[in-house]
């Protein structure tokens, strides 16, 4: 196994945290990471990495994947990474991909096992749920809090429904800040999601994402309000309309308090009544 420190060392690297760049050092971390994976049976035929920094986690992944695809914007480290890893290049058992992780075309991989960027984490995380694979995913912890909240707590909003319509999310692991190199200015945490075929229905996938934004730009109003207020967001031509048609109950209540799958059945109403753009 590499040693994480020796791999800094010899990548000659510090790590920019204006680059989102904080490298695991931890070791009982990185030898965690792989088996949240195997803890739920994920298929690690062709696992991915965004973000592979100086290879400390590629080198467990590749240990225990037959395949790995890593994805690393910082053409140092690229450099570094097909050097280091040369062996595993020729064997076929690992491919280096340079790219910004939010533009480059993301292979078919069975699993993704990452120590994410931090400040593109959501947009990364987004790019990935809707393929439907299982998810090992290194975030900042409020934000892995946010995504795990249950209806009726203070962090429950749109990351959490968007979050966990395509997948069951959980906490598995809360890292300490000394558990990197540089140490972020917060402390981290790993979400394992599982996919999930929900058991309600969204016909419209890109509509339903936006419709649960708009009500919770509004989520200290009633139901009723917020989705009169907020038809420029969702492109509603005909709120009045979502509102006569949905339950009457459920137009009491607050954004914060509803399930994923009673935004699901609001979805097909407001789909059905709303004349949506
Ligand atoms: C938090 S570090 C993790 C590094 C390594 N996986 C580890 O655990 O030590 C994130 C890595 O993502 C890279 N990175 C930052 N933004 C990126 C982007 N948009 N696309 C791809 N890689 C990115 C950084 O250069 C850095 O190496």
């Amino acid at each position: 196994m590499r040693d994480p420190d020796g791999l800094l060392a010899r990548a000659g690297v510090r790590g920019d945290p204006n680059a989102d760049q904080h490298f695991l050092v931890d070791d009982r971390v990185l030898d965690r990471l792989p088996e949240y994976a195997i803890g739920i049976d994920a298929d690690l035929a062709h696992v991915l990495e965004i973000g592979a920094g100086t290879g400390a986690l590629t080198d467990r992944l590749c240990r225990v994947a037959d395949r790995v695809t890593a994805i690393e914007r910082d053409r140092d480290l690229i450099s570094f990474l097909r050097r280091e890893f040369a062996t595993e290049i020729e064997d076929g058992r690992l491919t280096v991909i340079e790219g910004d992780a939010l533009d480059v075309e993301i292979p078919d991989f069975t699993t993704c096992i990452s120590n994410l960027p931090y400040g593109v984490s959501s947009r990364i995380a987004f790019r990935l749920f809707p393929r439907k694979r299982p998810l090992v995913l290194m975030f900042q912890r409020e934000f892995a809090e946010r995504m795990v909240a249950d209806p009726d707590t203070p962090e429950y909003g749109r990351l959490s429904v968007s979050a966990q319509h395509y997948a069951d999310c959980e906490i598995v692991e809360t890292v300490p800040k000394e558990a990197f190199s540089p140490p972020p200015a917060v402390e981290s945490a790993v979400v394992r999601a599982r996919p999930r075929d929900p058991e309600y229905t969204v016909s419209d996938e890109a509509f339903f994402l936006r419709f649960v934004k708009a009500l919770f730009t509004q989520r200290r109003k009633t139901l009723r309000n917020a989705i009169r207020n907020t038809g420029h967001i969702s492109g509603l031509e005909d709120p009045d309309a979502v509102v006569e048609a949905a339950d009457e109950g459920m137009m009491g209540r607050r954004a914060g308090t509803l399930a994923p799958s009673e935004f699901a059945a609001l979805c097909e109403v407001a789909l059905e009544r709303g004349d949506p753009k």
